[in-house]
């Protein structure tokens, strides 16, 4: 996406003009420095990819997965034999639980990797990550086509006004390698000319909405407000939603949705005040495997840190952080929740939209079921 007159994406290959893999450098833009600060970070082998992912300098399900992909590569280039690649694979994967993309870029990854001769290995999954970002981009432009299709039925039903768009966290580029699941449609629409405006969920405790949404929504120019995580239902009652559209990190093959913390709220007060309830996602996150979301989808617990504790930018501008709760207070900090499927209305995949259903999965993606 485009910021101050110059497109970017999340993630990107150094080219030093080097063809040998093993001068390859990975590009990608430091999160945890937004909205304050634009800065890059050089991903030089797989360690650093994985810091990168833990750390969330990289974070959002598509992008942990390209992440993850080029890490297996830049593994490759270091050291191309079996046992270094399956301690890099397994170092990676480790890095966050949930979402599946993670373990589905690195799983494609490996696989080429362990079919090709170790002299050719790493050559080969930089092209196979440099694919997989690709496809990404792909995937996410389509999502944004079948899902500005919604927003346009939205805005016929309600001539006039806005187009009222509810979000949680961050689906957005930053999310993915451009274009993001469940910002996608909201910037293919306003790039249509259909007007609408997104309440941007805070997002507590990283605040990812406050932060990374509306840094992109600002930039793209589209219309937003910031609110509490907790004012949603307030404003599904009143009438002031048309819709929510929200990402995810795992659906399973029954379309229950794990999504980031608070999500399965918003879905509840959805339901009960009858906003319809969208969630974007591309195949790659999609878990084929599993039946019950809320029983079998690993959720991540981060630092207790990130619920005592706030950043921002002091008068002064400096990035820093303070204490929100007493000292002695305990805290946990769990970062996602399984929304059952039974309160999504409707899953828009890179092929549709679709009923959150295995019947509607395998509808669409009957080549990917299995
Ligand atoms: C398009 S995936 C976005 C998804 O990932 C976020 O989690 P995190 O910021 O912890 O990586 C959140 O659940 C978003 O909906």
């Amino acid at each position: 996406m485009r910021i101050d007159g110059r497109d970017y994406r999340t993630i990107w290959l150094d080219e030093s003009g080097s063809q040998d893999p093993a001068d390859a450098r990975v590009r990608v833009i430091d999160q945890t420095r937004l909205p304050h600060r634009f800065e890059t970070l050089t991903l030089d082998n797989s360690d650093e990819a994985s810091r990168a992912i833990r750390d969330m300098a990289v974070r959002g399900a598509p992008l942990i997965g390209v992440t993850g992909a080029y890490g297996l590569a830049l593994a490759a280039a270091a050291d191309a034999g079996d046992a270094a690649i399956e301690a890099a694979y397994e170092k990676l994967l480790a890095t966050r639980p949930t979402a599946v993309n993670l373990r589905w870029g690195l799983d494609r990854v490996k696989a080429l990797l362990l079919a090709t001769p170790v002299a050719a290995r790493a050559a080969a999954a930089f092209a196979e990550a440099g694919a997989i970002a690709e496809e990404d981009v792909a995937c996410c432009a389509s999502i944004g086509d079948h899902g500005a299709a919604l927003i346009r039925d939205a805005a016929e039903k309600n001539p006039g006004r806005p187009v009222n768009i509810l979000t949680h966290c961050n689906a957005g580029w930053l999310a993915t390698v451009d274009w993001g699941t469940a910002l996608a449609p909201i910037y293919k629409a306003a790039r249509a000319g259909i007007g609408l405006h997104v309440w941007v969920d805070e997002t507590r405790p990283r605040n990812q909405g406050a932060s990374l949404t509306a840094f992109e929504l600002l930039s793209e120019g589209v219309p937003h407000t910031v609110i509490a995580d907790n004012a949603g239902g307030h404003l599904m009652q009143h009438g002031m939603v048309d819709l929510c559209i929200v990402g995810t990190d795992r659906t399973t093959r029954t379309g229950d949705v794990c999504n980031k913390i608070g999500t399965y709220l918003k879905a509840l007060a959805a339901h009960d005040n009858g906003v319809p309830f969208y969630v974007a996602l591309p195949s790659s996150t999609i878990d084929w495997r599993i039946e019950d979301g809320v029983a079998n989808i690993p959720i991540e617990e981060r630092s207790a840190r990130e619920v005592t504790h706030v950043s921002g930018r002091a008068a002064d501008g400096a990035v820093t952080e303070v204490l929100v709760t007493p000292e002695g207070s305990s805290a946990r900090n769990w970062a996602f929740d399984v929304t059952p499927a039974k309160y999504v209305t409707g899953l828009i995949t890179e092929r549709g939209v679709c009923a959150a259903s295995e019947a509607g999965l395998r509808g669409v993606f009957s080549d990917l079921a299995g």
